[in-house]
């Protein structure tokens, strides 16, 4: 019965006051608020303002011109016409509230949780969502309206529920269009369950492209409410415009002013709520969001040579901080699954710092993604074994693995800004999973984060945990996922090419920082990177990654001194050749860098 939009909104606008403020500048949107504001005034004062009962009837008025007492005359059985137009924007409002409550509690938790869990629970919500939808939806109400006798709140709850797909494929496509988005998978890693991540962060997304809906979902249940009263369905006692334009209707050649009335009425709500919701769609920038490729397409697999590498094992399972045997990836293409890691063997001792090194595509992303179980839709991987600090995690469920994020391990990503809700502050952010994993009251959690950004060299705590994400640097940013990510003190912390995002003086300072982090917290810190010269900078074993395999692995100074493997040579001198010298970046280091202002 609705048309839903498609489209979604920039979180970034669509904070609070800046959309209403914008609103309400625009004279469209000012004045259809105003006018929405009266008939909820008339609508919410009836029973107070209007001057007579609207049911008695008085056959001295019937079809009476308008007088001093009876402002707008009477009808054809002898009412005040005045008074049952102010009970019927009562009426109205009322049903349109009952239509818009019933398919908002159906249709936006089952969209958002369609859209963010896919698979059968999104083939099958989205298949009763168009079976509903292909139902007439006048038959059905006819027969409600026998079978409850015109009950006025259930026939405007079914059509509420028939209203409810329009909110399905609303919540449905923006929640698809941002479950991807890496701050989600930040979320996650930070421990937040799913519960929560829907709530807070798909649903602030969600929210601004609803309430727009809402808008024109309400102007149509409108319209429905009408048609229903004006076909002689519905109480005949309960004063509405729709039963005030039927009398009209049938006394339009004697007294048309009957049918004016109510339709004006009509007319100008339905036409305010459809300008408010065109303005605010307006105001809020509604833009088609792009889904973040977290990787590249299936196409570059091709070159992938299938063969099984192992790496050099230096610890026993218990004593690892990481460990994984035979890991294999694959991911479901149209033309069959395809394996991007071939069985590789990882160990990273307590305390460590691992370098995973490789040239793009050479499936360092897609190793640590399986270790933190957070490999993208199509993916999935198997192992022999999964250790991580000590503990065998292999056989446990996935709730139980996901548990493990944000205390035993912690994450810091590529991008930070992209991994951080451009909707909430960063105090929000930090604070959220402190509260959720720790089990934090909101004022330890507060202290917690602000002594975690100044140990991550952020001079200012309290303003930046005030800001918004666009509101602070990059470098900045990775401070303070960094800070997140250390909060839970993890005995394990994976960073996927931390830098690259950044630019050179940053890359120094923030290296610089998990070197410190990972000796004062004595954490396994496994480091993914095209880079070798920050692996000569901060790893103690470096792990060589091509084409889905293990090339060499061994200790830092062993491969630099002596690489067995010619694609080792090529990638490091490709890697040293044109980067920052260490002079350099010792000279970008000697500035004053524990405390960071922009
Ligand atoms: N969602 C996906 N679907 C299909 N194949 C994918 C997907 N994500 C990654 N791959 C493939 O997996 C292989 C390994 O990718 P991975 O992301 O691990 O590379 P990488 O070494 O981390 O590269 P980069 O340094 O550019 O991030 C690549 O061939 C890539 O095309």
């Amino acid at each position: 019965m609705t048309t839903a939009l498609t489209d979604s909104i920039d979180p970034r606008l669509a904070r609070r006051g800046s959309i209403l403020g914008r609103f309400l500048r625009r004279p469209a949107g000012a004045t259809s608020f105003a006018f929405f504001l009266l008939v909820v005034a008339i609508a919410i004062m009836a029973p107070w303002i209007a001057p007579h009962d609207p049911n008695l009837v008085d056959l001295a008025i019937t079809k009476a011109p308008p007088s001093a007492e009876h402002l707008m005359g009477g009808d054809s059985t002898g009412r005040d016409v005045f008074s049952r137009l102010l009970w019927g924007a009562r009426t109205t409002l009322f049903g349109a509230l009952i239509t818009i409550v019933t398919a908002l509690v159906i249709g936006v938790p089952s969209g958002v949780a369609a859209g963010y869990f896919g698979g059968r629970f999104d083939r099958v919500s989205t298949w009763v969502s168009d079976a509903l939808q292909s139902i007439p939806g006048m038959i059905i109400l006819l027969i409600v309206a026998a079978g409850t006798r015109s009950d006025f709140v259930i026939l405007m709850a079914t059509v509420g529920a028939f209203m409810a797909p329009g909110y399905f494929r609303l919540a449905r496509s923006t929640t698809i269009a941002v479950r991807s988005e890496p701050y989600i998978d930040a979320a996650r890693v930070a421990g937040l369950g799913h519960g929560r991540i829907m709530s807070r962060h798909v649903v602030k997304v969600v929210y601004a492209p609803v309430i727009i809906q809402t808008a024109l979902t309400a102007g149509i249940a409108m319209g429905i409410q009408a048609g229903l009263q004006f076909l002689g369905i519905g109480d005949a006692k309960t004063p509405g415009w729709g039963a005030m334009m039927n009398d009209g209707f049938r006394n339009m050649l004697t007294n048309p002013l009957l049918l004016l009335w109510p339709s004006l009425a009509l007319g100008l709500t339905i036409a305010a709520l459809a300008v408010m919701g065109s303005t605010l769609a307006d105001v809020v920038s509604v833009r088609t969001p792009v889904a973040t490729k977290r990787k590249r397409t299936a196409s570059a697999l091709d070159s992938a040579a299938v063969t099984v590498s192992t790496g050099v094992v230096a610890h026993a399972s218990e004593q690892s901080a990481v460990r994984v045997e035979n890991l294999r990836v694959q991911y479901a293409t149209p033309d069959g699954d395809v394996e991007v890691v071939h069985g590789i063997t990882l160990d990273v001792a307590p305390g460590e710092v691992l370098g995973i090194v490789g040239e793009s595509g050479s499936g360092k992303s897609q190793t640590v993604f399986s270790i933190l179980d957070l490999l993208p839709a199509g993916g999935s991987c198997s192992a022999d074994g999964l250790w991580i600090g000590g503990r065998s995690v292999s056989a446990l469920s996935r709730a139980e693995r996901h548990r493990l994020l944000g205390s035993e391990i912690g994450y810091i990503p590529q991008e930070p800004m992209s991994n951080l809700d451009p909707s909430y502050t960063i105090g929000y952010q930090l604070t959220e999973p402190l509260r959720a994993v720790q089990k934090l009251s909101r004022a330890e959690a507060k202290a917690k984060a602000v002594s975690m950004l100044e140990r991550v060299g952020i001079s200012d705590p309290a303003r930046v945990m005030r800001s918004y994400p666009h509101e602070i640097s990059g470098g900045m940013a990775q401070r303070v996922l960094i800070a997140g990510a250390i909060a839970g003190k993890p005995s394990v912390l994976i960073a996927d090419e931390p830098t690259t995002a950044l630019d050179v003086t940053v890359q120094a300072e923030v290296l610089e920082l998990l070197r410190e982090l990972q000796q004062e917290y004595k954490m396994a810190l496994v480091l993914v990177t095209h880079n070798f010269g920050v692996v000569a900078d901060i790893c103690d074993r470096v792990v060589v990654m091509r084409n889905g395999n293990i090339e060499e692995i061994g200790e830092v100074s062993t491969i630099f001194g002596q690489p067995t493997s010619r694609y080792t040579r090529e990638l490091i001198s490709a890697s040293l050749d044109g980067a920052e010298s260490r002079s350099e970046l010792d000279a970008a280091l000697a500035v004053p860098r524990k405390v960071v202002n922009a």
